[in-house]
């Protein structure tokens, strides 16, 4: 039986000029899974994709694709087809001769070629239309166009370089749904590469955080929202607080933690940690209360600066004794208006401990 392992990635590195770019890449990447490789511009996702592809060779460490070292191979022989942001269509060639242009290249007998297009097609629902010029077709459309180029190859895993960067905002939500519901009906196994959140947390079963050309961390979106690894990841994906704690005691599974002025608290932790430790504890605006004393045993007191209505909810924007800034999402409060001096509470479990030293 084949190996669930499709791609595994050895202590990749890759370097141009003086630009350490991939520092000590390891990641292994399981059959028919959505995995984003997310983070800021200049990262390195892409150049990480480039060196699956085959467009860039690693200067140290191993890529295996599907249980073979493809280090020394050409894209072409590796399987890897990659769909670019601009979608490199040609312009000149129908949707058809598009789709089967890397069959032709292959020297695939006729019948074969038209067979595998016309499946391409139907797997994209875009049927009908083989006869168009990219020219006659929506983005979203020709984003789909570019999707069946790689289908058509029967390819084991299929790379995606910021394909919906082109679209405006509402076809880009479609078409992610669409690109997902694709991946799922046909089992395939996509690596999307992303500099957004949202699209990363919404559409992936993994997301890999990238941080200077570094992995930050791997998890599924859950566990990066909700569990980063680091501040640098907190602080990437959507919008958190910060507090600076120092460690008193703990066990394996909790932590006694002192901050600022307030009666020290209990907090469940994961990493291992040191007495007298400084972390980071990180609490989302949407798991803070304002006024609501009896929810949670963390407390601050803070001052009420500003707020702002985003339709579903209410954004405070506080600062405690100690100069430091709050932001607290409240849901739901209809007409409800929170002024002056105030208290923010969470359960201790809402409360994420991330270690300074990461
Ligand atoms: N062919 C190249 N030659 C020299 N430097 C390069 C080359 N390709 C990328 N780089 C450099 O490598 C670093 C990482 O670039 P990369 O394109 O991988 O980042 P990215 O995370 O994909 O960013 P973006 O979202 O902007 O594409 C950058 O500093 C970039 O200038």
């Amino acid at each position: 039986m084949a190996s669930q392992i499709l791609l595994d990635l050895k202590n990749v590195n890759k370097v141009f000029g003086n630009n350490h770019v991939l520092r000590d890449i390891n990641l292994r990447i399981e059959r028919g899974k959505f995995i984003t490789f997310l983070g800021p511009s200049g990262c390195g996702k892409t150049t990480l994709l480039r060196s699956i592809a085959g467009f860039y060779t690693v200067d140290e460490g191993e890529v295996w694709i599907d249980g073979k070292q493809v280090n020394d191979l050409p894209p072409y022989k590796r399987g890897t087809p990659m769909v670019f942001q601009e979608y490199a269509l040609f312009p000149h060639m129908t949707v058809f001769d598009n789709i089967a242009y890397g069959l032709d290249i292959q020297k695939r007998p006729e019948e074969e070629i038209e067979k595998r297009v016309m499946g391409a097609l139907a797997q994209v629902k875009l049927t009908g239309l083989e006869g168009r010029y990219p020219h006659e077709m929506s983005g979203g459309q020709q984003q789909r166009v570019a999707m069946a180029r790689a289908l058509v190859m029967n390819s084991p895993i299929i790379l995606l370089d910021e394909p919906l960067s082109n679209l405006d905002a509402k076809l880009r939500e479609e078409v992610r749904v669409e690109l997902r519901g694709i991946q799922q009906d046909l089992g395939l196994t996509v690596i999307y590469v992303t500099h957004d959140q949202l699209e990363a947390l919404s559409m992936s079963d993994y997301i890999v955080v990238f941080n200077k050309g570094a992995i930050d961390q791997y998890g599924t979106p859950h566990e990066i929202y909700y569990e980063p690894r680091t501040q640098y990841v907190a602080d990437f994906i959507g919008t958190t607080n910060f507090v600076e704690a120092t460690v008193l005691e703990h066990n394996d599974r909790e932590a006694l933690v002192a901050y600022g002025k307030e009666t020290p608290i209990k907090v469940p932790i994961k990493a291992h940690l040191n007495k007298s430790e400084e972390v980071l504890l990180s609490v989302r605006p949407e798991s803070l209360r304002i006024n609501q004393p009896d929810v949670g045993d963390f407390s601050i007191r803070a001052t009420v600066k500003s707020s702002m209505f985003l339709g579903e909810k209410e954004r405070y924007f506080l600062e405690d004794s100690a100069g430091k800034e709050w932001i607290v999402d409240a849901y739901d409060i209809g007409l409800t208006r929170f002024t002056g001096e105030v208290v923010i509470t969470a359960d201790v479990d809402k409360l994420h401990l991330i270690k300074k030293t990461n």
